[in-house]
């Protein structure tokens, strides 16, 4: 399996505050990587610079390189094209409430000059297929706006409306941990069948969850990655005390 995003002594701070301390690690394609690590320790901030969000804060900066493909997304891409290769899904579904189904999901085809209404239909119902939607909101689809949905319908309509721009890589950020365990379940069982199409970087507190759904794994701690690896590895057999300790619960 070939890499989609090699990351190379990332630092990242907001203001004189050092967030991430030399971040390296190489992200495979077509797979699922879990980050996982106490609250604060830089998860978020970690996903963010990769799709140049981080340096939207007041006050951030980011140092080192990030290559997806052939690019460092920092000197040969500007943000607005690194964010269409690289979509985002948040812990709060954030659809754009007044706004149909339809429209929810066409939004980031329209803002890239997209007016046809054939184009548009196809790519609306296929990203929706793809978020394992279509099915429940065919019949609304210019009718229901995005906040009449449930939550878990709501972020599997983000997921769809982060699917719609084709992106090569997909970033969750605790993408289920607002939702009840069904519509849990449902974003799971999603991760699965995107990985075969996208790179998959999810942000979870749940280490069941990294361990179902991710290849890789990566124990952040204080803004250091303290160890990447394989999955199971890292669940069964880790090379870090730090690591044994959180993964066994004796902190964090
Ligand atoms: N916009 C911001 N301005 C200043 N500091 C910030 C900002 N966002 C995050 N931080 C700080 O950066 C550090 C890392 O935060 P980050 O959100 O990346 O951690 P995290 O591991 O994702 O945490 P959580 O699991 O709680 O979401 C924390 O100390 C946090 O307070």
């Amino acid at each position: 399996m070939g890499v989609a995003i090699a990351v190379d002594n990332l630092n990242a701070w907001y203001g004189k505050t050092h967030t991430l301390k030399g971040i390296t690690l190489e992200i495979a394609a077509n797979s699922a990587t879990a980050l996982i690590g106490p609250s604060g320790c830089g998860k978020s901030t970690f996903v963010r610079c990769l799709n140049r969000l981080h340096e939207t804060a007041p006050h951030a900066r980011v140092e080192g390189t990030i290559r997806i493909g052939d690019e460092d997304i920092y000197d040969d891409a500007s943000p607005v094209e690194v964010r269409r290769r690289v979509g985002m899904v948040f812990q709060r579904p954030n659809p754009f409430p007044t706004m149909s189904i339809y429209e929810n999901v066409a939004a980031g085809l329209r803002l890239g000059g997209v007016a046809k209404r054939a184009e548009l239909d196809e790519v609306v119902e296929r990203s929706l297929r793809q978020a394992a939607l279509w099915e429940e909101v065919k019949d609304h689809l210019r009718t229901k706006s995005g906040a009449s949905l449930s939550g878990g319908q709501q972020q599997r309509l983000c997921i769809a409306r982060a699917l719609a721009v084709d992106p090569e890589v997909l970033l969750m950020d605790e993408p289920a941990s607002a939702l009840d365990p069904v519509s849990t379940g449902k974003i799971e069982d999603l991760i699965f069948e995107l990985k075969d199409d996208y790179t998959i970087v999810i942000v979870t507190h749940s280490m069941q969850q990294a361990a179902r759904v991710a290849e890789d794994t990566g124990f952040f701690l204080s803004g250091e990655l303290v160890e990447f690896d394989k999955t199971d590895r890292i669940f069964t057999n880790p090379r870090d005390k730090r690591t044994e300790d959180y993964i066994t619960g004796r902190f964090g």
